[in-house]
């Protein structure tokens, strides 16, 4: 049967009499692309959908609601804005000066911005022209600059913008990497587990495999590089063309720094095992503990010289989303490549034109993000008044909150060295996982869904991110205030539900 005649018989396309039909819908779960069908995001899942329908209910009904709470508590998702982070001023001053440049030029703006605002935000419009208008691919060219500079400095290695991409956040990037990355089914990614779901949802959305490794819960959520070895060698033994390690350092849902031994086994089995690195780092700037500071993969493989420093293919990604900036609705980021092929950076620049360029707003952000107001600068104080505050703050709730959890009958947790999140282990009475399997739900669902109706908090079940099997786990920023409020909630719903599931 030729081609042609092959589509047309195919059952997957009507008949002009179905078309006819008013109840046939072309896009159903039988005819949508099985990969969409079969990916996952826990972080947006049902539990925070159910908290949206009792946030509707809430609002429209108030305390006639029936609920036991006035309000919902949304830890599901690292979106610090809407959690009452108030923006870095100096980052909203260059963008409105640039979204409407007729205010630079007005009598009054003197009294309202800084001359530091106005002067960098009059040069950037000289850079960019419009922002309205497509940029380079790639991003503005004098932005990547600044990027490089910021790298750089960062690392003590230079850094080239011409390897440097800006992204609508760190998400973009990562999808472009992986379909870039993934040429057969039987392609397969080392994620860790517990993950972020962006990243089996990608590699789903490509029809790529996962490849876990586990991160320990009591080593501070290291990893066992013999144990990454294993997983290699199980899944080329299976069939898997394992061709990639992602990395998020700070962890997310993990809340870890890595030491600076497990990063530099990292690139040493990268380079042995020929795979790819992504290194999701955008939590660099999240630090709490003094002896984890972040260090990049990019400064690790650098120094450790040859013959990793010039051969490993390295990415690594930031975003203005998290850190102290946390302006994730503004989609800005960028991703910088190390060693890759002519031919491989000829093909990531034709999927980046594809897209023509990331929005014009966030590039500002990521100019801001890279470039913030200087020491003798007019904006200094206020930008390092507000930046210390938040970073205080986040670290000032999740000590809070590692107490309180560290204080509940069966909850374990460590301290979060990093990032905005708390993975705290549940350990369930056999009488409440019975009755999570009654209700057709994992145990640490079951558990998240009731902390919901009882308390208005909402959080992500482990199940969502990946447990080693037989625990349990929820996923909690640190963003939200009142934390004693919080705490206060949780530790009533806690001991109510282990009392009622006691044997
Ligand atoms: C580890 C990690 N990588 C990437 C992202 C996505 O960031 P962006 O908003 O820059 O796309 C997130 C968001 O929560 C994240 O936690």
């Amino acid at each position: 049967m030729s081609y042609t005649s092959a589509l047309f018989t195919s059952a997957r396309y009507h008949t002009s009499r179905e078309a006819r039909d008013p109840n046939y819908r072309v896009l159903t779960p039988a005819t949508i692309n099985k990969s969409v069908l079969e990916a996952q995001y826990a972080v947006r899942g049902a539990i925070p959908l159910r908290a949206e329908e009792l946030r509707e209910k809430l609002e429209s009904k108030g305390k006639d609601a029936g609920l036991p709470f006035e309000e919902i508590v949304s830890c599901n998702i690292g979106n610090p804005q809407q959690l009452d982070q108030k923006p870095l001023t100096f980052l909203r001053q260059i963008s409105a000066l640039t979204e409407y440049p007729d205010l630079i030029s007005h009598p009054l703006s003197k009294d309202i911005f800084p001359s530091d605002a106005l002067e960098r935000a009059r040069s950037l419009l000289e850079e960019i022209g419009s922002t309205g208008a497509y940029s380079h691919s790639m991003g503005v060219p004098s932005i990547r600059k600044r990027v490089a500079n910021f790298i750089a400095d960062r690392d003590g290695h230079a850094a080239d913008p011409s390897k440097i991409y800006l992204t609508a956040g760190a998400s973009a990037g990562v999808s472009n990497l992986l379909q870039l990355l993934i040429s057969s089914p039987l392609d397969g990614v080392l994620i860790p587990i517990p993950q972020y779901p962006l990243y089996t949802a990608a590699l789903a959305l490509n029809a790529a495999r996962p490849v876990p490794y586990f991160l320990n819960e009591s080593a501070e959520w290291g990893l066992d590089i013999a144990d990454v070895e294993k997983n290699i060698d199980k899944a080329r033994h299976e069939g898997t063309n394992v061709k990639a390690m992602v990395v998020i350092n700070p962890g997310n849902p993990t809340g870890n720094c890595l030491s600076l031994e497990n990063m530099e086994d990292i690139v040493r089995v990268c380079y042995e095992h020929g795979l790819v690195l992504m290194a999701d780092e955008v939590y660099q700037d999240n630090i709490y503990h003094p002896n984890r500071p972040f260090t990049s993969f990019k400064k690790v493989l650098k120094g450790m010289g040859a013959p990793y420093a010039d051969n490993v293919e390295l990415v690594s990604f930031h975003s203005i989303s998290k850190g102290q900036t946390g302006e994730c609705g503004r989609r800005g980021g960028y991703f910088e490549i190390c060693n890759f092929s002519p031919e491989a950076e000829e093909q990531v620049y034709k999927l980046a034109s594809i897209q023509l360029c990331p929005s014009l707003g966030g590039q500002i952000g990521v100019d801001v993000l890279v470039a913030p107001p200087q020491e003798g600068d007019p904006s200094y104080a206020q930008w390092r008044e507000e930046k210390d505050g938040i970073a205080r703050t986040l670290k000032h709730r999740s000590e809070v909150l590692v107490e309180a959890f560290r204080e509940l009958e069966g909850v374990s947790c460590n301290e979060a060295e990093g990032a905005m999140y708390l993975f705290p282990t549940i350990s369930l009475p056999p009488k409440a996982i019975a009755a999570a399997k009654a209700a057709g739900q994992s145990p640490d669902a079951f558990y998240s869904l009731r902390l919901l109706e009882a308390t208005g908090i909402c959080v992500v079940p482990g199940s969502g991110f990946g447990q080693q099997p037989g625990t349990w786990h929820f996923r909690t920023t640190f963003l939200a205030p009142g934390t004693e409020d919080y705490v206060r909630r949780l530790k009533k719903f806690h001991e109510e539900f282990m009392q009622e599931h006691k044997e």
